[in-house]
Order: C-alpha cells, then structure tokens, then sequence
C-alpha cells in the first residue's frame, strides 16, 4: 500500500516512518524545503528516543521518502494524511488553515480515487470543511472524481512516541462509507497483531474524542495538583493520597502526578480549543475553565515557595535550574512551565542557571542568553542559593547530595515533580519544599 503524509512535523514524521517500518510505501511532504533536505540527508529536526534509527533503516529500504512537492505523488496512493499543525489562534480556537491549505492542494491535483485523512487534531466539524474544500476545487477545475474524508487523530505522546504509535492503547478512526473503512483497516491491520484494537465512529465523534481525551488528561492533573495545594495546609502528602487513589481500577495510576503543571503543544492548546468550541455552540466548559485555571497557578508555584522561604527578599539571589523541556525524554519547551519560572525569576532580580540534557540549545533559541546556561547539572548549582527541579529527567533523580552541599551557597531545594525523598533530604542538612 502507497500512501502520503503531508506535514512532516512531529506527528507526520512519527506516523510516516512508523507506517513504513510496517511494510506501507510512505512519501513525507513538507512545505519547508529546509526540513526535507536535511531529512533526505538523514537529519531529523526533533529529538525523539529511536527515530533516527528507524527513519534510516525505513529510507534504505526504499519505504520511506521525502519531498516538499505533492502533486508529483498524489496518482500513486490510496491515503492523503493531513498532519500539519493546527495552532491556536488569537482567540483560542484551532487556526485550520494549513488543514484546509492542504485539501485545496488535494482538490487541485488530484486525479483518482483518493481517502483523505486528517491526523491533525481539530475540532468537530472540521472533515465538513476539507471535504467541501476539496468538492471545490474538483469543481473549479470541472472534474467529477470520487473521494472520502476521514478522521484519525493521533494520541502518540513525545518521548514515547514510537512506541505509543507501534503499539496503540487504541486507533480511532471516524468514516462515513464501508469503502474507507475497508481501506483504513487494511492500513492499520500490521498494528493489530495483538487484538483489534481499531474503533470505528462517526466522523463527528471521532472529532471530539481526541479533544475529551486530551482535556480528560489534563482535568486529572488540575486535580490532583489542587489537591496537593489542599494537601500542604491541611498536613497530607499528595503522594500518599494518589496511591490511594490510583490503586482503585476505577480512577488508575496513570496521569495522577502533581507537580509544576502541565505544558507542551497540546494539552494547553486543545483545552482551550473545546472551551472555544463549546462557546460557540452557546455552551460553558465549567469544568475546563476551572483546569485552566488551576494549571496556569501552578506553573509559578515554584516561585512562590522559593518567595516564602526567603521571605520575598530574593533580589541578587541565585537559582539553579534542572530541566527546561515540558517534561523528560523530548527538547520541546512549548508552553513549558520553565518558561513562565525563568520569567518570574528574572523579574525578581534573580539569576538563573540552567542545565537540561537535550533543551539547551531550544532554551537559548527561545530566550537567549538571559539566563546561564551550564554544561552539566552540578555546574548549575555552583554558589546557587536554591535548586530548583522542573523537569523530572532521569539523571536528576539520584544526585549526590553531599557534592551539592558543598558547592550551593544556600541549601534549599524546591522540587517541582516531587521526586526526592524528603526526609534524606533534611538529614542532609537542606529545606526541601515539594508540591503537595
Ligand atoms: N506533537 C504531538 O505530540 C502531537 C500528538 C498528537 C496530535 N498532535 C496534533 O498533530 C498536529 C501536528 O502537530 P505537530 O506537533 O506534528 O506539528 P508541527 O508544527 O511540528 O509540524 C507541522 C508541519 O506541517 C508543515 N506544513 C504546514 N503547512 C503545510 C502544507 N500546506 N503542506 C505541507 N506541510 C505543511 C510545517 O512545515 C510543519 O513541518 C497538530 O494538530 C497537533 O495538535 C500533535
Ligand atoms: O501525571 C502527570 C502526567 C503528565 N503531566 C504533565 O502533562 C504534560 C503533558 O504530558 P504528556 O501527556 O506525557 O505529553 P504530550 O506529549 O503532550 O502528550 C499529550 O498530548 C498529545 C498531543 O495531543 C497526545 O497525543 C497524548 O496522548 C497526550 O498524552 C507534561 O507537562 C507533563 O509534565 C503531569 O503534570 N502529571
């Protein structure tokens, strides 16, 4: 089977090469001719833990193929995925129009049965659009071809997503005919050797449910991080609470941490996409607003723990900083609460020295030199009043602490993914401050 991923992102390129490792032909296109020569020549613009490999060994199988042009590949495929960005725009809602750049493309050029997908995520309603797109361009340029739209979106998550992609939790896909869904099975089939894990909806719903799992996440999170607040003055420790919790199978372990918030390309944008959604269908998102809410409090309560230890007088102050990106084993700093921390910072008078094992050059490309920028961990520390940890990366976990005495000015430690022992923490002599 032959098909093309226009958008070779993070999800296009993910999805792309994860297709081609299960024997499917696949062509990435990108309109920015910089990514496509640099992955023509083996380079891949994201860090993602085993791509590389797999890009490679998928290209010199002659499965997998790079280009900025789709009109020369669209007569030979039976799929088009559409899996180009979908930013928020001014207002909050999901900016559509490199979707619909991508189906009026499809509508100029095609000449063939084709099925066109939509991986991106984007609100209900949106598969009506890019079919109409198409129809009109079919019809601008007078031809009568056949086509289906469908809807998959993907619920990879970074860091893990090439697993996430080889082995899914679970593939939706929303159609309207027996003829994509045909199609859309075969496509997935070398993905369900262990058990048909394929639902097939309406196109509508398939619409909706990346938003309700996206926002269903991020609400347990918001819960658990306004428990852990609650926690704190009332003398319970959230970590305690969630195991007890977690181990109903009702409620489950997973997504249940507290800590600094929630960032990255897509929780943030896609929460405050289906309160967009539902406003303008009349309706209120109680519950999302409130999650919002919550979670943009919690990305400065590293702040205000470091504040109250130092009882506001934090002006000349140094903070070591560990961790940048939204969380482990990805460079990606969009909405990363170390972000809003540095800002706070700053602000304050503070200095800030950061360390993070692969986001160091997107931190700089970011924000420059505003802060400084350590060659390891402990360097970061040097003469530093507090540590503070924002991204819970695995070489973080088990640091000496008796190096750390010796080299930080002042020994107080603020955790924002509580993953250090409080009480080895005192008995080494530090203030150690966790979320909840
Ligand atoms: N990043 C994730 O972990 C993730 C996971 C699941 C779903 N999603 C969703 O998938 C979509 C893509 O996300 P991403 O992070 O991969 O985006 P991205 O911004 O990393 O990549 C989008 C790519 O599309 C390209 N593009 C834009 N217009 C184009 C056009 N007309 N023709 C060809 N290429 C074009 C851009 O040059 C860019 O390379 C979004 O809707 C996102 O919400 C993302
Ligand atoms: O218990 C938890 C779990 C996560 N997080 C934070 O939540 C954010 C998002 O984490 P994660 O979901 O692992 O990363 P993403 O790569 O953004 O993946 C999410 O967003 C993707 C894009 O839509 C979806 O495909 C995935 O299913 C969904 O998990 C990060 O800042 C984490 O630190 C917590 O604070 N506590």
């Amino acid at each position: 089977m032959k098909i093309v991923i226009v958008g070779t992102g993070y999800v296009g390129l993910v999805s792309g090469t994860c297709f081609s490792e299960m024997g499917v032909d696949v062509t990435c296109v990108d309109v920015d001719r910089k990514k496509i020569d640099k992955l023509r020549q083996g380079i891949i613009p994201i860090y993602e833990p085993g791509l590389e490999e797999l890009v490679s060994k998928n290209v010199n199988a002659g499965r997998l193929h790079f280009t900025t042009d789709l009109r020369e590949i669209l007569d030979e495929v039976e799929v088009v995925f559409s899996a180009v960005g979908t930013p928020p725009d001014e207002d909050g809602s999901a900016d559509l129009k490199y979707v619909l750049e991508v189906a009026r493309s499809v509508g100029q050029n095609m000449k063939k049965y084709l099925v066109i997908v939509t991986k991106s995520t984007v609100p209900v309603g949106t598969a009506l659009k890019v079919k109409n797109a198409i129809q009109e361009e079919l019809d601008r340029r007078g031809v009568n071809i056949e086509f289906d739209v469908a809807s998959n979106p993907e619920f990879l998550k970074e860091g893990a997503a090439v697993h996430d992609f080889m082995s899914p939790d679970r593939v939706v896909v929303g159609v309207a005919n027996e003829r994509a869904k045909e199609i859309m099975s075969r496509l997935y089939k070398p993905f369900m050797l262990s058990g048909d894990r394929m639902i097939f909806t309406d196109i509508p719903s398939a619409e909706m449910i990346k938003y309700a799992a996206n926002s269903m996440l991020a609400t347990r999170i918001s819960f658990m991080n306004d428990m852990a607040n609650l926690c704190e003055l009332v003398g319970a420790d959230i970590n305690m609470v969630r195991k007890g919790i977690g181990t109903d199978s009702r409620i489950g372990k997973k997504f249940l941490y507290a800590g600094c918030g929630y960032g990255g390309s897509c929780f943030p944008k896609d929460v405050k996409a289906l309160i967009k959604t539902a406003e303008q269908n009349g309706y209120e998102m109680q519950v999302l607003k409130a999650v919002e809410n919550v979670n943009e409090k919690q990305k400065s309560i590293l702040f205000d723990k470091f504040m109250k230890h130092f009882n506001g007088k934090v002006k000349g102050k140094t903070v070591a900083m560990w961790g940048l990106a939204f969380k482990p084993e990805t460079d990606d700093m969009r909405e990363a609460p170390a972000l809003v921390l540095i800002d706070l910072l700053l602000n304050a008078g503070v200095s800030v020295k950061v360390y993070d094992p692969i986001a160091m050059d997107e931190c700089h490309r970011r924000i420059g030199d505003k802060v400084i920028y350590c060659k390891d961990m402990y360097e970061a520390t040097v003469d530093a009043d507090t540590l503070m940890l924002v991204t819970e990366w695995k070489e973080f976990r088990v640091p000496s602490w008796s190096v750390l005495k010796k080299v930080m000015r002042g020994h107080v430690v603020v955790d924002g993914r509580n993953i250090y022992d409080g009480k080895e923490l005192k008995g080494n002599g530090f203030n150690y401050y966790k979320i909840g």
